[in-house]
């Protein structure tokens, strides 16, 4: 009988994990390789399963693709890897268990980062190899990203006839990663000509069941599961599962109950879990009818954290807008800096800014100046966040950290590199950059964490993106803005610039964009400074005109100094006829350079715009 026939009768025990029992007997290295090497060591899991109650089991595949057998430098050997597992299979199976030739997916928590191209690729070499060495059907297992199952599935239906098993994961119970309902995106399996549909991995019995409960009987297919023995733990330095048999056991019915036909195990499961599936399940015969819980509707409430101010590009559109960086001190002092925000606060400004470790060097936490800044002083502060310092979990939790906080108001950046800092061997994160960093930021502000987890409550961040003018291709700069804004980005903050002229170029490339910019403005103090900037930071670029005046003042520092803020302040002229923010960068927190340039800045627009200087002054 078909595998399919038989399913319409019956329920079939499916086998468990192949890999993470690989790792439990300490292999390190790829499992699909022993295919080639250790085709005994394969053969005789196998068996154990078959032995155990699998009338089913799956080839020793799940990463056996090109995509995936290159970290090995295997991938030239798809091929040979693929035929000997589908003939180690065969050999254990003894035609006594249907054989699934598996293909698992590549696409994780940030799906962008594999091409269709290059899936669709990978996913064509390693099917054809196992049908060529004939199999009894696919297992397409472990898809987090829908669209990946979709394509491939459509691919796999196309080029053959055999049944095809199409299994998602999911994180959440009854939720994908990108937000779609597991009963939808099954449906859509069926739809595109899935044979079985179903779910495996990441989740234990108990997840995996809560799931099922929401998922309605299909009407031209069948329902899969396979679910881990447990989460994992990491002990003395390796990972395992805990999850043991008799637990496995006791949840078997309650897999049938909800009309699941195919029953297996990933994840950390053993034969002896199968074992006990199959002491309960084998030869029984399926539901055909299910009552479907109705899944709790989600309710995400507006956020509970009100904002103080209105959002600086809301600001910044409607009028002249001064923000003013004072970055967190690198020691443990912070008198100068409480200082300075007050003189700043008193001159004005709508926000203070605070820079996350730049240039790599360790500072004092921006969050914790900023909270001090707004509730001791009622400035608003302007927190940058950089990709280097934290992973997916860290930049989560810090922003859910500074909503709580109620600071609203961040720039989202890639950050510079460790390496550039004061702690060179340290590592440089970037998990993501930043404009996967401005969606995480956007998808709280949505009530949803970046794998799509219900907050239960929105953020209301603001969210600034940089803007690096002083590029050899002002172009392509702009073309990185655009994609910010796509990603969510209000507006922008601008690099420190430093002649008129570029200012016009600014302007004339950037007047189509829909999110408002706050020009980067900062004052030289010395010839020494001006060189330094030019020739060794990373982005700034200083005109040869503005270099010469301040190296013609290099004997006489304080007149170096009152050189700069002219400078700065014709440069503040011309930004304004342009622009409506001025974004000043304090150097060596010499505050009172800043708190000059921002009255000079207030003053100006309220002559050439006629806005009166004290509507600037918001606080
Ligand atoms: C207003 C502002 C505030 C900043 N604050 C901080 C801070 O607090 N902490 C910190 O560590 N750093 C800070 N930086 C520095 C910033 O992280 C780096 O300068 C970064 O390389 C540019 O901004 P981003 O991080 O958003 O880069 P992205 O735009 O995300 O760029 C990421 C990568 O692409 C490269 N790239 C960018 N534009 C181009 C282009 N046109 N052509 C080719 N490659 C390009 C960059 O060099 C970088 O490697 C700040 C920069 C600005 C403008
Ligand atoms: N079926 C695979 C195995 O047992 C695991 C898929 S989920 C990582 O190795
Ligand atoms: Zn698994």
């Amino acid at each position: 009988m078909s595998f399919l026939e038989k399913l319409n009768n019956q329920i079939l025990i499916a086998d468990g994990a192949m890999g993470t029992l690989l790792y439990s007997y300490g292999t390190d290295c790829c499992f699909e390789e022993l295919n080639l090497s250790q085709p005994e060591q394969i053969q005789n899991i196998h068996k154990a399963y078959i032995d155990a109650g699998a009338d089913v089991i799956q080839t020793n595949t799940y990463a056996g693709n090109y995509l995936k057998l290159q970290r090995y430098g295997l991938e030239d050997s798809v091929k040979e890897i693929n035929s000997a597992a589908v003939r180690n299979a065969k050999k254990a199976a003894q035609n006594n268990a249907y054989v699934l030739g598996t293909i698992g997916g590549n696409r994780g928590i940030k799906p962008d980062s594999i091409s269709i191209e290059e899936l669709k690729r990978s996913f064509r070499e390693q099917l054809y190899c196992l049908l060529l060495e004939g199999v009894d059907g696919l297992l397409l297992e472990t898809f987090y990203d829908l669209e990946e199952l979709e394509i491939i599935l459509t691919i796999a239906r196309k080029e053959t006839k055999l049944p095809i098993i199409a299994q998602l994961s999911h994180q959440e119970p009854g939720i994908l990663q990108n937000q779609t309902p597991v009963n939808e995106a099954l449906k859509r399996l069926e739809g595109l000509g899935a044979d079985v549909i179903g779910l495996n991995c990441r989740l234990g019995p108990h997840h995996m069941l809560v799931t099922l409960e929401q998922i309605e009987l299909p009407k031209h297919a069948f329902l899969s599961a396979y679910p881990n023995a447990s989460l994992p733990t990491y002990t003395d330095g390796k990972f395992h599962y805990e999850g043991d048999a008799d637990y496995f056991r006791q949840s078997a019915r309650a897999f049938r109950n909800e009309g699941v036909r195919l029953l297996g195990g990933c994840c950390g499961t053993t034969p002896a879990h199968i074992k006990a599936f199959a002491s309960e399940l084998k030869n029984s015969v399926p539901v055909t009818e299910k009552v479907v819980k109705l899944k709790p509707k989600k309710v995400i409430v507006e956020s509970a954290v009100k904002r103080e101010y209105a959002p600086l590009q809301e600001v910044v559109k409607e009028r002249p807008s001064v923000i003013v960086e004072l970055d967190p001190p690198r020691k443990l002092d912070t008198s100068k800096f409480f200082e300075g925000a007050k003189a700043l606060k008193e001159a004005g400004i709508d926000s203070l800014t605070l820079a996350d470790n730049s240039l790599a060097t360790v500072r004092i936490s921006n969050e914790s100046l900023g909270y001090l800044v707004k509730t001791e002083l009622g400035l608003r502060p302007l927190i940058h966040i950089s990709c280097r310092d934290r992973n997916i979990i860290g930049l989560q939790s810090h922003l859910m950290g500074l909503h709580t906080l109620g600071l609203n108001d961040v720039l989202a950046i890639t950050g510079d590199p460790a390496r550039v800092g004061d702690f060179p061997g340290a590592s440089s994160v970037y998990d993501v950059s930043s404009f996967e960093l401005i969606q995480m930021i956007k998808q709280l502000n949505e009530g949803l964490s970046f794998s799509g987890k219900d907050l239960g409550q929105k953020t209301a961040f603001s969210i600034a993106a940089a803007f690096n003018p002083n590029v050899r291709s002002l172009e392509k700069a702009v073309k990185r803005l655009e994609k910010k804004i796509h990603m969510g980005a209000d507006y922008f903050i601008s690099q420190p610039v430093f002649s008129e002229e570029k200012l016009i170029e600014i302007y004339e490339n950037t007047k189509h964009l829909n999110a408002p910019i706050y020009i980067g403005l900062m004052p030289l103090i010395s010839s020494k400074n001006a060189e330094f900037l030019h020739n060794e930071v990373p982005g700034i670029k200083i005109a040869d005109s503005i270099r010469e005046r301040m190296a013609s003042l290099t004997d006489n520092p304080l007149q170096a100094t009152r050189e700069g803020i002219e400078i700065t302040k014709s440069l503040i002229d011309a930004a304004l006829d342009l622009f409506n923010g001025i974004y000043l960068i304090t150097p060596f927190l010499r505050y009172e350079l800043t708190a000059e340039l921002a009255l000079y800045a207030g003053k100006r627009a309220s002559e050439v715009r006629g806005i009166s200087y004290a509507e600037n002054i918001i606080y």
